[in-house]
């Protein structure tokens, strides 16, 4: 995956001539944790996880990005996902640099009280690198409000109450209205606005989605609102289809009370690997990176890819996709609407001041349809894919900004 979001960079520092020193500098990552993480078990056993953060970029800002509890989570994979939350947070101009972490561990095999104390055993660890004004987290795979929480708590113990330190809580604790939608509904947004940009309107599209955790079940619901057809879902235990469109709410509701879509009894079961090569218009892959590859990418028949999930397809991948005249919107344009709503909260927390979910709405719409329209207009000027010109737009970003701060100011190479 590292090497995935840097050939995905120098495609675009291609296109701007970035030379090897530039890209050097804003590529390397300013801090790489890893910490032991030593808890005891409900039967009174040692058990040991690693935990990761990796601080790619604060050249904009505090640091920001989700912490995600899975198995795969490692430096590289960190490092990869920290590095494209600097260029997420550039596309949509929220004032953060780019962090993301997270345990590696399999969470369904473990109690809650040891997820608690694993997560605040991880806080203790990295209590003196994070900080409302140094890095802030967030949810990701596997982690939620709940958790958030968490981390908020405990961290408050060393600092003082201090609920800017990470964002994605529950609304009692200080979390935002709108949050937990937020990435979902981004990716509703900008697909509205690529359907607008083909004289398509979201009523005309059918859609198939990989993953129904938060993003996925967010984005499905928002689409169904507008009248999209969501025909197929696939999760980690299998998937369902109806072609005359899944009842969202209902599959919700289904997934709440069984922990996964299969079996639901609205739909046909299948084989949850077929989603990716499902007959619709518009794929949506909501779930984990490296999942469209050179091995699938020629039987895909979706016209359009909202890259909802970050880093789901392989450069081989995108190749294929471009020669078949397949858009992809890139992830990070597709699902920055959650950073985009986390810099809502975090603004709130140091206001001491709420906002209302109507206002958070029609804010993230501006974000989001502004980024859209901003990257769509590299895309023309540079005749580039959409892919390339959101990384041109925020290496522009982020360069242009750290011409102006110590240890770059003398980089006279950046591009501005
Ligand atoms: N949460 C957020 O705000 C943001 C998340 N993202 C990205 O969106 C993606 C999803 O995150 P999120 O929704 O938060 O995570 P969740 O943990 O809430 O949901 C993950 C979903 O992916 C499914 N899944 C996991 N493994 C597989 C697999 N092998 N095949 C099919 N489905 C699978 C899970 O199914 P099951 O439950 O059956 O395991 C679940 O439906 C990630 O790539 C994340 O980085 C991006 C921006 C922000
Ligand atoms: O809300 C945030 O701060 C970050 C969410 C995230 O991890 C992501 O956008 O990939």
């Amino acid at each position: 995956m590292l090497e995935e979001s840097r050939a995905y960079f120098c495609r675009a520092a291609n296109v701007l001539g970035l030379s090897d020193r530039v890209r050097d500098i804003l590529l390397t990552p300013l801090r790489i944790v890893k910490v032991g993480l030593i808890t005891e078990s409900d039967e009174g056993k040692l058990i040991k996880h690693t935990g990761y953060r990796v601080q790619h970029s604060r050249v904009r800002g505090p640091m920001k990005g989700g912490l995600r509890y899975h198995p795969s989570v490692d430096e590289d994979e960190a490092t990869a996902l920290a590095n494209l939350m600097t260029w997420k947070t550039a596309v949509v101009d929220v004032p953060y640099g780019g962090a993301k972490g997270g345990i590696n561990c399999d969470p369904t095999d473990l109690s809650e009280r040891e997820l608690n104390e694993i997560t605040r055993t991880f806080v203790g660890q990295i209590k003196d690198v994070i900080g409302p004004t140094i890095d802030i987290p967030a949810p990701d795979v596997n982690t939620n409000a709940k958790i958030m929480g968490w981390i908020m708590d405990e961290y408050s113990k060393y600092a003082g109450f201090s609920p800017g330190v990470v964002t994605g809580k529950p609304l009692h604790l200080f979390g935002s209205e709108g949050r937990e939608e937020a990435t979902g509904r981004g990716v509703t947004i900008v697909l509205e606005e690529v359907l607008r940009s083909q004289k398509q309107s979201i009523t005309d599209v059918t859609v198939a989605f990989q993953g129904f955790g938060n993003v996925g079940s967010f984005a499905a619901r928002t689409m169904a609102e507008l009248g999209a057809k969501i025909v197929a879902v696939g999760d980690h235990a299998g998937g369902v289809s109806n072609p005359e469109g899944l009842n969202i709410d209902e599959l919700v509701a289904w997934t709440a009370r069984h922990g996964s879509v299969a079996k639901f009894p609205g739909g046909d079961a299948f084989e949850s690997s077929d989603v990716l090569t499902w007959d619709c218009d518009v794929l949506v892959p909501a779930a984990l990176g490296d999942v469209l590859t050179k091995d699938n990418a020629e039987d895909v028949r979706a016209s359009i890819i909202v890259e909802a999930a970050n880093s789901p397809t392989t450069p081989e991948a995108d190749e294929i996709f471009r020669r078949r005249g397949i858009l992809v919107v890139p992830d990070i344009l597709a699902n920055a609407g959650g950073v985009t709503v986390s810099y809502f909260e975090w603004a709130q927390n140091i206001q001491q001041f709420r906002w209302e979910l109507g206002r958070i709405r029609h804010e993230l719409s501006d974000h989001m349809r502004k980024a859209y329209e901003a990257v769509a207009a590299v895309a023309k000027t540079r005749d580039v894919d959409l892919r390339t010109a959101a990384f041109i737009l925020a290496i522009q970003r982020v360069g242009e900004a750290a011409l102006s701060r110590r240890p770059y100011a003398e980089a006279k190479d950046l591009p501005r």
